[in-house]
């Protein structure tokens, strides 16, 4: 099966995204185009048919695309933001993930839910659950896709912005996160300790490729000596506001 991502193009207003447990730092725009051009060029590289989502020039964080919906076998669940500003990205993620062919559930109120805060380990759905996503909105989640099969777990998240901002995961299902930011190892069967920050970010682009961000070296290097290939995009500018190499895709098909 074709392997197919959405993403969605930055736009003017890109500096204007929210922070939340960072300083503001000045993001160049023309660099943030630049270097997410290079992350679909590696997407790309790696067999990926990346589909854009149109540009929401009007929403500063609409480069984050992930946070818009979660997918599951073919259903996406278009998620309702933690952040009241957000909330019209998803109008037109909603259509382009339609267009792929997914049935269309969605996140109502009183629930909130971003994508960046879900983890898929197989059939288990981590949901972090403390900064943009409620209780409300992880029942709704589990409503959608335990039918299918799946095992949706809450799990804190109170120190970074989203739970895949802590932790992401491996091929073979093991959790890697850096330790001062991961609210409770335990909750996860299979934990490794990363050596940074950027290092628990991880994009599985199949054949053990795994896309990384270059502020993450020592870990990088870490995951190449157990075997994986790193593929490394310079996303500087996305982590000034707190995006990773997660948040700029979401893969419709593993
Ligand atoms: N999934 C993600 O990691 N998304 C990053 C979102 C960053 C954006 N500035 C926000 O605060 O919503």
């Amino acid at each position: 099966m074709t392997q197919r991502a959405l993403v969605r193009r930055p736009g003017p207003r890109l500096p204007e995204g929210l922070v939340t447990h960072l300083d503001r730092t000045e993001v160049d725009v023309d660099l943030a185009v630049t270097q997410w051009q290079s992350y679909v060029d590696a997407m790309a590289a790696a067999g990926w048919t990346c589909v854009e989502v149109p540009p929401a020039d009007d929403c500063p964080d609409a480069v984050f695309v992930e946070d818009t919906m979660v997918v599951y076998r073919d259903v996406a669940v278009i998620a309702r933001a933690g952040a009241e500003p957000r909330r019209a990205e998803a109008v037109d993620a909603e259509k382009a993930v339609a267009a792929q062919g997914y049935r269309i559930e969605h996140i109502v109120e009183p629930g909130t839910l971003d994508g960046g805060d879900v983890l898929k380990v197989g059939s288990t759905i981590y949901v972090g659950l403390g900064g943009r996503t409620n209780q409300a909105g992880v029942d709704q989640l589990r409503a959608a896709f335990e039918p299918l099969g799946a095992k949706v777990i809450g799990v804190p998240v109170t120190k970074v912005l989203h739970l895949k901002s802590a932790v992401t995961a491996l091929p073979d299902g093991t959790v890697i996160g850096y330790p001062p930011l991961v609210d409770d190892p335990s909750a996860f069967e299979s934990f490794l300790a990363v050596p940074e920050e950027a290092g628990a970010h991880v994009v599985l682009l199949g054949d053990n490729r795994l896309l990384m961000a270059s502020s993450a070296p020592a870990t990088a290097e870490l995951l190449a000596a157990k075997g994986y290939q790193p593929v490394v995009v310079d996303i500087s500018e996305f982590e000034k506001l707190e995006g990773c190499v997660t948040c700029l895709s979401v893969r419709l098909r593993e």
